[in-house]
């Protein structure tokens, strides 16, 4: 049996604000494999965003549990940092700072030995290296993407947390980013979390889905349980069956 790296028990986040509660993740439940790829869907506002960030420790959830590599993470996350990464397109690296600067420091926070070495390795695996000397500020959004991924591998991490790993990316790009995470996960039997509005990606690199809908878990199987479930083509067709659905839905 491969290790559970990734294990979320009855996860709540309620956000209080001057209009009432807004309860962003309820009740929601489930697990990752080491060396799996778990795909997190769902609409806007559905709560992936929320999810990541509490796996991450920069939201405390409200109530239940999360296990990350055997250790609590509510309790002793910095046990358990050091061995995890995560990647959005959201999260801007310091612009001033050129890509090499930005992945320096970043390596020298994660403690990575070899820093040189290892800086220059990443950036010649996603080939950024002649995007080094310009400032993180100054980068397309497809460039900015790649150089944030090189930073979430600098530390080796067993767990990687993506949102929209491919945002902004060319087609060609983005085939190429794909190959590369799933040997990368082939070679290091890293656990995947994805956030992603690419149903395509999803279906190529995901062995498991959960399909979130304000704030709820309300399906979840690998990509060909679910079209075959719903008996849909695709996952895109499914994904606009549940995203539209009134209620929750039970497949015909
Ligand atoms: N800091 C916050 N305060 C109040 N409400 C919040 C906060 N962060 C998120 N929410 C709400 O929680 C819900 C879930 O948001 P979240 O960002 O997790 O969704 P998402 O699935 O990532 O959406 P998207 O695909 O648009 O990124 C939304 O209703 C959102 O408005």
């Amino acid at each position: 049996m491969p290790q559970t790296a990734i294990e979320v028990q009855s996860l709540r986040k309620v956000f209080s604000g001057a209009r009432g509660d807004v309860v962003a993740v309820e009740d929601i439940g489930f697990s990752v494999p080491a060396g799996g790829t778990m795909a997190l869907l769902g609409g806007n506002g559905a709560g992936k965003t929320t999810t990541i960030s509490m796996l991450l420790g920069l939201l405390t959830p409200s109530s239940g549990s999360i296990r990350i590599l055997g250790e609590d993470m509510i309790r002793h996350r910095y046990r358990v940092l050091p061995r995890m990464n995560f990647s959005s397109p959201y999260v801007e690296l310091p612009h001033r700072l050129t890509v090499a600067e930005n992945l320096h420091v970043y390596a020298r926070l994660y403690a990575v030995r070899d820093r040189k070495r290892q800086v220059a390795a990443i950036a010649e695996q996603l080939d950024i290296v002649d995007l080094m000397d310009r400032p993180a500020g100054r980068l397309s959004a497809g460039q900015k993407t790649r150089v944030a991924l090189a930073k979430a591998l600098l530390n080796r991490p067993e767990v990687l947390l993506l949102d929209e790993p491919t945002a902004s990316l060319d087609p060609d790009t983005a085939d190429w980013i794909r190959t590369y995470l799933e040997q990368y996960r082939r070679e290091t039997g890293a656990a995947i979390l994805l956030a992603s509005h690419n149903m395509a990606e999803v279906e190529r690199l995901c062995d498991g889905v959960l399909m979130m809908r304000r704030g709820r878990i309300v399906d979840q199987g690998s990509p060909a349980e679910l079209i075959s479930r719903y008996g849909r083509r695709n996952l895109e067709e499914v994904f606009l069956d549940i995203a539209r659905a009134e209620d929750e839905r039970v497949p015909a």
